[in-house]
């Protein structure tokens, strides 16, 4: 079979009379994936990257070896080790570091702030505090207009120029037309929701369960029992970002089944990566330094386990996994006693459990 070669779709846009300046925070695999996507459509884009010396080479090169070896990058792509270059007299700011530092890198750029808006493409949630993105660019930066990016997004899928969707949130009519400019072309559309929570809790919360599924596919489960974890981790998400305050129609878009559908089933997901190699037998840290990447799931398990105690929503999987991870319980028992909870609903927003 031949591969259709979507690259052949490219067409050079011409640069706009006032072309949007866009910076990106952030040089992994997806901070990296959206900036050469923003200049190619002709943006003026920036990366911000901390290692001085990896900047610099990017500079020269327009490659980014650590994380995307593989792949030519847009030749007007601009990269700087310095917060100053990049941040001031900018339009749109995406922000793409890891969960773990985004409030320390908000910190910073703070005082550099003065009318651009903010979009996170991170998707987790802050260890000990359990805010989203949204809330800490909320709490970081009062007043500043803010956005969420999510969906099926597997950064190597979009370099390599394959087809995708994504989902900008904001409340910011502005704010979304702003991201749609600067990212949608024929190989990458955007679409819009107004529901930023629930757009950001899909694409944190879809982490765990790629997490099981890759542990799923070490232990080579069949595609019954796939189809039935994913449509299972669908109703657990949903529950709990509705008790947040979403809305669960936002889960039948992109940044929800979409986005699980994409990373529950891809071995280039790390999540799922990081699950096959637990289900292989490594233990986490093993996994973790194997990875050698960002993995935000491990994270979210912990987090979202607790807060569902605390909140007292019904996450079985999510539970099972910590058991599982840090627990050290056994895998196989932890999953039969997963098939033997009591009779549910299935789609609970159809059919309320109390009436099962
Ligand atoms: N890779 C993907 O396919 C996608 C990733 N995401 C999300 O984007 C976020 C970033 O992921 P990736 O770019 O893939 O991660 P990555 O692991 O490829 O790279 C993370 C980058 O953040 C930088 N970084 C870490 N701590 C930092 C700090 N304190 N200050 C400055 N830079 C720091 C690292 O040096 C590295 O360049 C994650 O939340 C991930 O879930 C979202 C959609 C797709
Ligand atoms: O979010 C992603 C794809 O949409 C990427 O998932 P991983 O972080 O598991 O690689």
């Amino acid at each position: 079979m031949n591969d259709f070669n979507f690259s052949a779709l490219i067409t050079p846009r011409e640069k706009p009379a006032t072309p949007l300046r866009v910076a990106v925070l952030g040089g992994g695999s997806f901070g990296t994936a959206m900036a050469n996507l923003a200049a190619r459509n002709g943006c003026e884009t920036c990366m911000w990257i901390r290692d001085e010396n990896a900047a610099k080479d990017m500079q020269q090169t327009k490659r980014n070896m650590r994380y995307l070896p593989d792949f030519q990058l847009e030749d007007s792509l601009q990269f700087s080790s310095r917060l100053e270059d990049v941040v001031p007299n900018r339009d749109i700011i995406l922000v793409a570091i890891p969960s773990h530092s985004y409030r320390d890198v908000l910190k910073q750029i703070a005082p550099m702030i003065s009318g651009q808006a903010i979009v996170s493409l991170t998707k987790g949630i802050e260890a000990e505090t359990f805010c989203l993105m949204s809330d800490i660019i909320q709490q970081e930066l009062p007043e500043v207009p803010f956005g969420v990016l999510s969906g099926p997004n597997l950064a190597k899928e979009i370099v390599a120029n394959m087809p995708a969707g994504t989902v900008i949130a904001s409340s910011s009519e502005a704010l979304r037309n702003a991201v749609q400019t600067a990212l949608h072309s024929a190989l990458f559309r955007v679409f819009a929701s107004s529901d930023v929570h629930g757009v950001e809790l899909g694409g944190a919360l879809k982490n765990i369960y790629a997490i099981a599924m890759g542990m799923g596919a070490a232990y080579n489960v069949g595609e019954n029992t796939r189809s039935m974890l994913l449509t299972r981790a669908l109703a657990e998400m949903s529950r709990f970002a509705v008790t947040l305050g979403a809305n669960p129609l936002t889960f039948l878009g992109l940044s929800g089944v979409g986005d699980l559908f994409a990373t529950c089933s891809s071995p280039l997901s790390r999540n799922y990566q990081i699950g096959y190699a637990l289900g292989q037998g490594k233990n986490l840290e093993e996994a973790v330094a194997a990875l050698g990447q960002t993995a935000e799931g491990i994270n979210t398990i912990r987090q979202v386990s607790a807060q569902s105690k605390l909140l007292d929503v019904y996450m079985p999987i999510t539970n099972a996994l910590y058991e599982v991870i840090f627990e050290g319980k056994p895998p196989l028992g932890i999953a039969l006693s997963l098939m033997q909870n009591g009779h549910r609903s299935d789609v609970e927003f159809v059919l309320p459990h109390e009436q099962v």
